[in-house]
């Protein structure tokens, strides 16, 4: 299998942003400090971590939309995400912004457009996605009426609208009740059994352990090992992650 993701040495400091320095009383603080790791073609790879470890600071630097101040990160073998590559790459935001004022089908004909899916090809598309969220009966209405979860959903149905290759979901779980959840996981099996690679952060530790090929775990900005969940699974048969976490980020 080949390599989607790669991340060598990469460090980011907020104390070093210039923004920081001149916000009065602001510290910053350390985001990620020398993590590595792979990520392989059609995999799901979760990273999971306390409030503040560094999962989100990880993500954004892999997406190209913070600069990390030491390493080296390649995406699709390419040290920069350009143009047409974001048409194969979803992203789900841990928070989204969207205008209230817009209507559901509107935001996503919007999506639909910046990825450049086909006019003929879009209002279908949106349908059955829409459709799979259980959000059809409200495509119509203002995002100003919908609830948290229902935001978190259509967040999601953005972030898989153009079929991606490559899939960031960042606490795709938030605000989701426990149905939401599930149906989310079966949207993430379907797109991995399409070949699509999956990269998630969470710290709901019960989603990651039944889905993930691999699991890195970070604490207080560190890599503290890369888990290979088919080999853990077979080795120890009563493993439990939620314990293991606790184990190990508690040791810290
Ligand atoms: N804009 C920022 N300015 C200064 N420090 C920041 C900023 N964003 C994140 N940090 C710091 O970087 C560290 C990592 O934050 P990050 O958001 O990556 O963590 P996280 O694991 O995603 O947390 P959470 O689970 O709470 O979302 C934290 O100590 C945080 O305070």
């Amino acid at each position: 299998m080949e390599k989607v993701i790669s991340v060598k040495n990469i460090s980011l400091d907020y104390k070093e942003r210039d923004i920081f320095k001149k916000i009065k009383g602001s510290n910053g603080s350390t985001g990620v400090e020398n993590i590595s790791f792979d990520v392989k073609e059609g995999d799901i790879f979760s990273i999971i971590g306390l409030n503040g470890a560094g999962k989100t600071s990880t993500l954004k630097c892999i997406l190209g939309l913070m600069k990390p101040d030491k390493g080296e990160i390649e995406v699709f073998g390419k040290k920069e995400l350009k143009g047409m590559d974001f048409e194969k790459v979803g992203y789900l935001p841990e928070i989204s912004y969207y205008p209230k004022s817009i209507k559901l089908i509107d935001l996503m004909r919007y999506y639909g457009e910046l990825y450049n899916i086909p006019k003929g090809e879009l209002d279908k598309k949106i349908e059955v996605i829409l459709r799979k969220l259980g959000l059809i009966s409200r495509k119509g209405d203002r995002l100003e009426k919908f609830s948290k979860g229902m935001l978190q959903k259509v967040g999601i149905a953005q972030a898989i609208l153009n079929n991606p290759k490559l899939l960031f979901l960042d606490e795709p779980m938030s605000g989701l009740d426990p149905l939401a959840r599930e149906l989310v996981i079966e949207i993430i099996l379907e797109l991995k059994s399409k070949g699509t690679t999956i990269f998630f952060n969470t710290h709901i530790l019960e989603d990651v352990a039944s889905i993930s090929d691999r699991v890195a775990i970070i604490d207080k900005g560190r890599l503290v090992e890369v888990l290979d969940m088919k080999k853990v699974m077979l080795e120890q048969d009563d493993f439990l992650l939620k314990d293991h976490f606790i184990k190990t980020v508690g040791e810290k």
